[in-house]
């Protein structure tokens, strides 16, 4: 019996695809996963064991960096968050939603801003620069940002969300005329309609893998999973210097008296844009009781 180390890639009804650095195994689920909440999932890390005969099994799950219900994925490290600067038209509080649910999960945000030859993205380009979030403009036309996208993926595993007809399609061909990826319209022939939970895969790609979207839709984590109030603000990155200067220390940055966060708002130093969509989230999720929470 051999013991090797490898990484899931993809999960196909009770099979997991495990690449190691000489091979990519095909392995059975030690039983015992199936009493415990926690299951193999695509992107983790994990011991398998090669039996002489048989399927090899995997044995141990290494502690995840995050974990993502749906699609069921572990391990990723960057969110490249897709938008466009005209049809449509950008939505700031999903974007923000996306930005502010992948700082929740430990994973990067990054907004690309798709169109730039349509119409200039000078506008949400301003808002992102300033929020620390990086920020890259590109057009799938004049490849204006291609290389920036690029010089992201190296040695990390990402994954591209945005609303449908930002050009999401586009931009994973452009960056992948190999890969032969899995688009919203194949879904939407056989009649399942786009949202079908699927099971995504990663690709190996310089030292990293990308995951095959548009598994992703805006759909699934738009429903940003921050539960707790007061650990929002955290969720913006500019809002960070600020915090705990406030003139309360229970100020909830929405509307209270010498609120430093609001100070900064008025300054233009934080973008109105982005308080919006963190008052409108806080809003969402203050009235969640302590015992309604998830653990
Ligand atoms: N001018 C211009 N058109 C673009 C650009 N990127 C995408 N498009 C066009 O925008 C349309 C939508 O692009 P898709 O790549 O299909 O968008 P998507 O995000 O994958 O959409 P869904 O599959 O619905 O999720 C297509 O007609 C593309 O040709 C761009 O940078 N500039
Ligand atoms: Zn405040």
């Amino acid at each position: 019996m051999n013991s090797v180390e490898g990484r899931i890639i993809k999960a196909i009804s009770g099979f997991y695809y495990v690449e190691t650095t000489d091979n990519t195994y095909e392995c059975k689920a030690r039983g015992s996963f199936r009493k415990t909440s926690k299951t193999p999932v695509v992107g983790d890390l994990v011991t398998i064991s090669i039996p002489e005969s048989g399927y090899p099994t995997v044995e141990e799950i290494h502690k995840r960096k995050n974990s993502i219900v749906r699609p069921p994925m572990a391990n990723i490290d960057t969110l490249v968050i897709v938008c466009s600067t005209v049809s449509p038209a950008p939505n700031y509080t999903v974007i923000d939603k996306m930005t502010a649910t992948a700082v929740y999960n430990n994973i990067e945000p990054v907004i690309v801003i798709s169109k730039s030859d349509i119409k200039s993205g000078e506008e949400i380009y301003n808002i992102y620069n300033s929020t620390g979030i990086k920020t890259i403009l590109y057009s799938s036309v004049t490849g204006e940002g291609v290389d920036e996208i690029y010089s992201l993926l190296p040695n990390k595993i990402t994954a591209f969300i945005g609303n449908s007809g930002v050009g999401k399609s586009t931009l994973l061909n452009k960056l992948f005329p190999d890969f032969q990826l899995k688009t919203g319209e194949v879904s939407d022939k056989l009649g399942r309609g786009r949202h079908t939970t699927r099971t995504v895969e990663l690709l190996k790609f310089n030292g990293g893998y990308v995951c095959d979207t548009p598994g992703f839709s805006t759909m699934q984590l738009e429903k940003f999973n921050i539960q707790d109030k007061t650990q929002l603000q955290y969720m913006f990155p500019e809002f960070e210097d600020y915090i705990g200067q406030c003139k309360f220390t229970s100020c909830s940055h929405t509307c209270e008296k010498g609120c430093a966060i609001l100070q900064m708002v008025e300054e233009g130093k934080i973008q109105k844009s982005r308080h919006n969509s963190y008052v409108d989230m806080y809003n969402e999720i203050k009235d969640i009781k302590e015992w309604e929470r998830r653990k």
